[in-house]
């Protein structure tokens, strides 16, 4: 009992403010300095995680960047030096310069994301440091989020929503605000991994004709599980014959930029586009062309490029756009369960072992 309360004293009096970051040492361990790891945590954790990480963990000093906003590129390059293990956001870029910054002693770096397209995989590759990230836990949300964006969508709730707030709701009308439904459409998916598959299921129950998809590789076991009518086809083919298109696939270097002005041009006048993945996979320029020119129906987006989009982006002009700030995972369930992952691929990858879930090429 008294040792445990001098164990917390010295944990608490050892806990140093460092400008906008905290260090944390462990203060229960007996291991000598130079066998302590260094830990980087570049934003405060969901609170379940934060706890963990207050509590201590064995052996490391944890240095984290505790405001509510990105770490600066350059407390970022200072706080890194010497560091064992990074834990990350898909805030945080993380490239040649970090890892030159941070030293050889780097093990690990763990990304609380299931993208990957802010490290330079093949600088961490070259250089043997293991790549952990957080797939499976955020399906569920990110999924949910695209079906929000998709009902939002056709069903003009951003026009409804701005009627009701502007005082512009008159007498209940035939014709006013008139949306589209899913029942018998044709949905497009592009990347039918883990997300694009609760997608389609999710839809499945608003009675969706057919689902195409467009991926590296047809997915036969994937389109027996989804069941119904569902078919592989062309990217081409996909902007063609959509009524709605959804995109869940990753941002690489086949895909970015691949909703292009053409692309738009193809699709059907009144396709519901929905980008719940990455802004990079659509070219931000084209998509308002062709919202001026009338090539979409109606936009959902939950990632843009930049993010934040700034207040003045032109994107925000149209009523039949509906932009949210990057929350497709954002329920408290899932926000811990990916922290706690990060924390568990981190630990491991600092202390030499497999990380359970491992960037895997
Ligand atoms: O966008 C969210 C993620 O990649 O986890």
């Amino acid at each position: 009992m008294i040792l445990q309360r001098i164990l917390t004293q010295s944990r608490i009096s050892r806990t140093s403010h460092f400008s906008s970051f905290f260090i944390k040492k462990n203060t229960f361990s007996f291991m000598p300095p130079s066998q302590r790891q260094k830990l980087i945590v570049t934003r405060t954790l969901p609170q379940a995680s934060q706890a963990r990480l207050d509590a201590g963990l064995e052996g490391v000093d944890i240095v984290q960047w505790k405001e509510d906003r990105a770490i600066p590129r350059a407390e970022f390059l200072k706080m890194v030096n010497g560091a064992e293990g990074i834990l990350c956001l898909l805030t945080d870029t993380v490239d040649a310069e970090v890892l030159d910054a941070a030293g050889p002693q780097l093990k690990v770096v763990s990304t609380m994301s299931v993208g990957y397209d802010h490290v330079n995989v093949s600088e961490l590759q070259s250089r043997k440091i293991a790549l952990g990230i957080t797939p499976g836990v955020l399906t569920e949300a990110t999924a949910d989020t695209t079906v929000l964006l998709v009902l939002a969508a056709t069903r003009r709730l951003r026009e409804g929503v701005d009627a009701v707030i502007q005082g512009k709701w008159g007498a209940w009308s035939p014709t006013w605000l008139l949306g589209s439904q899913l029942t018998g459409k044709t949905v497009g998916i592009v990347g039918l991994g883990r997300i694009g598959v609760a997608v389609a299921k999710r839809l499945k129950a608003f009675g969706v004709q057919k689902f195409i998809y467009q991926g590296t590789r047809r997915k036969e076991e994937v389109e027996q599980d989804i069941g119904g009518d569902i078919e592989f086809v062309e990217a081409e083919r996909l902007f063609k014959e959509s009524d709605v298109i959804c995109v869940c696939c990753a941002l690489n270097n086949e895909t970015k930029n691949m909703f292009s002005y053409n692309a738009f041009s193809m699709m059907k006048n009144s396709v519901v586009f929905v980008n719940t993945a990455r802004g990079g996979i659509v070219d931000q320029d084209a998509l308002i062309q062709a919202l001026k020119e009338g090539k979409v129906g109606s936009v959902g987006l939950d990632v843009t490029v930049p993010e934040p989009l700034p207040k003045d982006s032109e994107l925000l002009t149209f009523p039949n756009c509906i932009v949210l700030p990057h929350i497709g995972s954002g329920t408290l369930e899932t926000r811990t369960a990916m922290s706690e992952i990060a924390i568990d691929n981190v630990l491991c990858g600092m202390r030499g072992k497999p990380l359970p879930h491992p960037y895997d090429a």
